[in-house]
């Protein structure tokens, strides 16, 4: 490569032994050059910031040109800096090959290559003193538009310098890439999910219709395919998934990390962002901002917050009781009235509480959810209040700044708030009328503005009449009171099982066959839709090519259990839909014709015959119910 340079450069006329000519361009041109590579010099500063910080007092300098090796802007070690400029490694002067023969970022270019240039490889006798590793930059459409190189001292040469400046550029590439996605999906994807959001993640950009625009390096080399062979493909095509899909998974109040196939059948873990009108309306940003535009990007960005999809409205798939919660909900939402919500494990009051917080004012700021039945009694206290250095003795010297504190300016989740003891319950209550927060060991109050939801599948009424929760506590919590109805009397079921279905498959289009439907509706779901979600992943993965989630695909322990709650179930009028799809079943009783009257009593009964099939093992219980096993045991107790 640097002898084919070094013919290159005799071509031009030049001689080795030509002394460096000095001529920058002048103030004004070299303003118009960095205007016209505005995004390039915004980008690459900050990077270039950093990669200095790597070399600094190495005898080295950073540089970044144009495509046309112009210098537009130097960092370096003051002593090096007046070094290079007896070589003209200044701002304004031209590194072309064409005007220094062989040299990093001149011959970068011409080969559009990464190239490191040492010593006396250099065309120029001059520049023998130096030792240059240069990276072209690359626009999205492959296009080199500037040069990142790191000069020094031939005698300060390091062979990692090289691998340095290359990530480097590949930084300002992916983010040139993010910025110049206007409208349209774009997909960050790794085949590990800890790489989203590194230098080695791919990134493709579709338009809102799902046509292919562009790629940039990694997502070239992970899908497989060359660059004009992509133009021809769509976010179906490529990843398995439809854009209507990916729209449904965005709108889901707490979106999981996609999960989808290339091609070449390669699983990678993806993170969309879909931009219309330039605006964010889905999914997260991970674009960096430059710092010239932080300002501006910043009311951007609020104001693409406030298009987000509504996630309340998302929740609402047809249920007149559902539907009715979210009617009062939005009335007082940015209203910082306390919510309290209601409902059996797994209806989603966490779902609900999360959707709350996305459509309220503070969606900017923190969500933090605390499950007071999950925390040990004793480490309720740190958790939420936050401890000083010193509150503890041995490991946990450090201190911690506690869940509340950890909400400020956001939303504080307190679940299952039935569970909290009575001696927290009072400084709880201290903090929401003082709003003040004082952690463990601290003589000190620190202010804290939180807005609160909590949630709890108990009856906190009689929690009060029996002594177990406070009153005046209650009163400060139950701003507003809704309750979320169980999976069982849900009108909307089938709409929520289509959805969930879409936003679970990676890509592929599930059905359900009419009699496991049929079977569905006839069940009354203890577990609600945590226990729904589970059953449908496991089925998923059950399923053949066909991609119909059929009988043998249900797992026999919820099988088993459906034959029993039918067995034990008083007889029936069936319905049509069922007696037809389900001969291998007697008619299963509706939870509320169950034996004992209250619904209460029929999930309990469910509790103990699931804990009889598998011998008394809880856990195996608790993962056919798709309940924690805290939560048998709770029930069981209530029960004595
Ligand atoms: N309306 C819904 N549509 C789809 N999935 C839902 C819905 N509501 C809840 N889920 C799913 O069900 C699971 C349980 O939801 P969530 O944790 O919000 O319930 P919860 O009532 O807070 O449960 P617990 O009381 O046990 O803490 C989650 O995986 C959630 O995504």
């Amino acid at each position: 490569m640097v002898e084919k340079s070094h013919e290159r450069s005799a071509s031009y006329g030049l001689d080795a032994k030509d002394n460096p000519d000095f001529c920058p361009m002048n103030h004004a041109d070299l303003t118009v050059v960095i205007e016209q590579n505005r995004l390039l010099h915004a980008y690459a500063l900050p990077v270039m910031e950093n990669l200095y910080e790597q070399i600094v007092n190495t005898n080295n300098m950073v540089i970044l040109t144009d495509a046309q090796g112009v210098i537009m802007h130097t960092l370096g070690d003051d002593d090096f800096l007046e070094k290079a400029n007896r070589v003209a490694l200044t701002r304004g002067v031209t590194w072309s090959e064409q005007r220094r023969g062989t040299n990093a970022i001149g011959t970068a270019i011409a080969d559009a290559t990464p190239t490191l240039v040492h010593a006396d490889e250099h065309y120029l006798r001059a520049n023998h003193i130096l030792t240059c590793s240069a990276a072209p930059i690359f626009n999205p459409s492959g296009k080199v538009i500037g040069v990142l190189d790191v000069t020094g001292d031939c005698n300060s040469f390091h062979r990692h310098t090289m691998a340095l400046v290359r990530m480097s550029a590949q930084m300002i590439e992916n983010q040139l890439f993010a910025a110049s996605c206007e409208d349209g999906i774009t997909l960050h994807f790794h085949t590990r999910p800890e790489f989203i959001g590194t230098l080695m993640e791919g990134i493709v950009t579709f338009t809102p219709g799902g046509r292919f625009m562009a790629a940039n390096r990694s997502a070239m080399f992970q899908i497989g395919l060359p660059p004009q062979a992509l133009f021809t493909h769509t976010l179906n095509s490529l990843f398995g998934m439809g854009v209507s899909a990916l729209y449904d998974h965005y709108r889901t109040a707490a979106p999981q990390v996609l999960q989808m196939c290339l091609p070449s059948g390669v699983k990678i873990y993806a993170r969309a962002s879909i931009r219309l009108s330039n605006k964010l309306v889905a999914g997260a940003e991970l674009a960096f901002v430059p710092p010239a535009n932080a300002q501006a990007q910043h009311s951007a960005r609020q104001d693409a917050d406030s298009q987000r999809l509504s996630s309340l409205r998302y929740l609402n798939t047809g249920d007149p009781q559902v539907a009715a919660v979210i009617g009062k909900l939005t009335k007082v939402i940015g209203r910082d009235i306390p919510i309290l919500i209601n409902g059996e494990t797994g209806t989603g009051k966490e779902l609900l509480a999360q959707a709350i917080h996305n459509d309220s004012p503070r969606a900017g700021g923190p969500f933090v959810a605390v499950n007071c039945a999950s925390i040990p009694e004793t480490l309720i206290e740190s958790e939420l209040f936050g401890y000083e250095d010193g509150a503890f003795t041995g490991a946990r010297k450090k201190g911690s700044v506690g869940k509340i504190l950890h909400a400020n300016g956001g939303t504080l989740f307190l679940d299952e708030i039935g569970d909290m003891p009575l001696n927290l319950q009072a400084r709880l209550l201290r903090v929401l009328q003082e709003r003040m927060v004082t952690p463990l060991g601290s003589a000190k109050s620190i202010p804290v503005n939180v807005s609160l939801i909590c949630a709890t599948h108990r009856n906190l009424r009689d929690m009060i009449s029996r002594g177990e929760f406070r009153e005046d506590l209650y009163y400060r919590l139950n701003g507003l009171v809704v309750k979320l109805p169980p999976v069982r009397e849900r009108t909307d079921f089938e709409t929520v099982v289509a959805k969930l279905l879409a936003a679970e498959n990676g890509g592929r289009r599930f059905t359900i066959a009419p009699d496991v439907m049929a079977l569905f509706l006839r069940y009354n779901w203890p577990g609600n839709f945590r226990q729904l979600t589970n059953l449908l992943r496991t089925a998923m993965v059950m399923t053949d090519e066909d991609n119909e989630i059929r009988m043998e695909h249900l797992p026999e322990d919820f099988l088993d259990d459906m034959r029993q709650m039918a067995a034990s179930a008083p007889a029936e009028p069936t319905p049509p839909a069922a007696t037809t799809a389900l001969p291998a079943f007697a008619p299963a009783a509706a939870p509320a014709a169950m034996p004992g009257g209250t619904l209460e009593d029929a999930e309990l009964m469910l509790i103990q015959r699931t804990l009889q099939s598998h011998g008394g093992n809880v856990s195996a219980a608790a993962r056919v119910l798709g309940i924690s096993r805290n939560t048998i045991y709770r029930k069981l107790q209530g029960q004595q």
